[in-house]
């Protein structure tokens, strides 16, 4: 996605309104959003993929569901520097864990002095890995099937449907799998032909293949929502 693309999308989200969007996070997301993750928006703004970073209004909702579920054992694929990860951390509590994993160490240690002074870095178990074999590793271990509460998943989209999978046995009865971008800038309504270039590819297809498998998944009741760049919640049923 060019940075010019990304930039215009970014500042009207899927409302297509520059407005309604400012609206909403100048009334009801930036005044509660805890200092910490003001800070670790700012230190990733400058970075060349900016964009990735969860939107804060996303955020702001995918809080509420980790305290909806009294979340205390979670998993989050793909940290970036570390947004959701933190709202995750300051979110559970004290004896929380989250299992973070990503293939990049760098960009986790751009947030993580921020996450230290916020003192919820003891909360976080991160594996610098594809997180694929991490959670077949976990699976390996049958206490940890039905074990968890939440996961967010927010990496290789065209993995999502192999995380799913899994994700399905290591939640709990009742827990919450939250995927981002399941809309993809939109382009998920758009005719293939008309898809601009920097939305084409494996991660669009993977998405559309993600929406119809969870549309047709038995196991999980679901909502699809147009925010940030579209999230799909699923809480396992059986
Ligand atoms: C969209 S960013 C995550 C954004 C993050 N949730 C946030 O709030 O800022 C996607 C991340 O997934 C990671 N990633 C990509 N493929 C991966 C894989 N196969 N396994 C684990 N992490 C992966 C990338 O290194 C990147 O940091
Ligand atoms: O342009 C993007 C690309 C990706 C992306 C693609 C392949 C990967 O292997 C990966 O890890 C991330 O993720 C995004 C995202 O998550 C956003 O929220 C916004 C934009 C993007």
């Amino acid at each position: 996605m060019t940075d010019k693309a990304k930039q215009a999308a970014s500042s009207k989200g899927l409302l297509q309104s520059e407005d309604l969007y400012r609206y909403i996070l100048e009334t009801s997301v930036y005044p509660r959003e805890p200092e910490p993750l003001k800070k670790i928006r700012d230190v990733t703004a400058d970075h060349p993929w900016a964009m990735m970073g969860t939107a804060p209004d996303a955020g702001q909702l995918m809080a509420m569901l980790l305290r909806l579920v009294n979340a205390k054992k979670t998993i989050e694929i793909g940290v970036f520097t570390g947004y959701s990860l933190l709202l995750t951390a300051l979110t559970i509590p004290e004896d929380g864990q989250i299992t973070a994993i990503d293939v990049n160490r760098e960009t986790y240690e751009i947030g993580l002095p921020i996450i230290k002074k916020a003192g919820v870095d003891h909360k976080i178990n991160f594996i610098e890995s594809e997180a694929l074999s991490v959670l077949d590793q976990l699976l390996k271990y049958s206490e940890n099937e039905g074990s968890f509460d939440y996961a967010f998943v927010d990496a290789d989209k065209d993995n999502y449907c192999n995380y799913h999978e899994r994700l399905m046995k290591l939640l709990k009865v009742g827990g919450i799998a939250v995927y981002d971008n399941t809309l993809w800038g939109g382009t998920v309504a758009v005719p293939e032909e008309q898809v601009p270039d920097h939305f084409r590819g494996s991660s669009r297809q993977a998405i559309l293949d993600l929406n119809r498998s969870l549309a047709d998944d038995p196991r999980v009741q679901l909502s699809h929502v147009a925010l940030g760049d579209g999230i799909t919640i699923c809480r396992r049923i059986f």
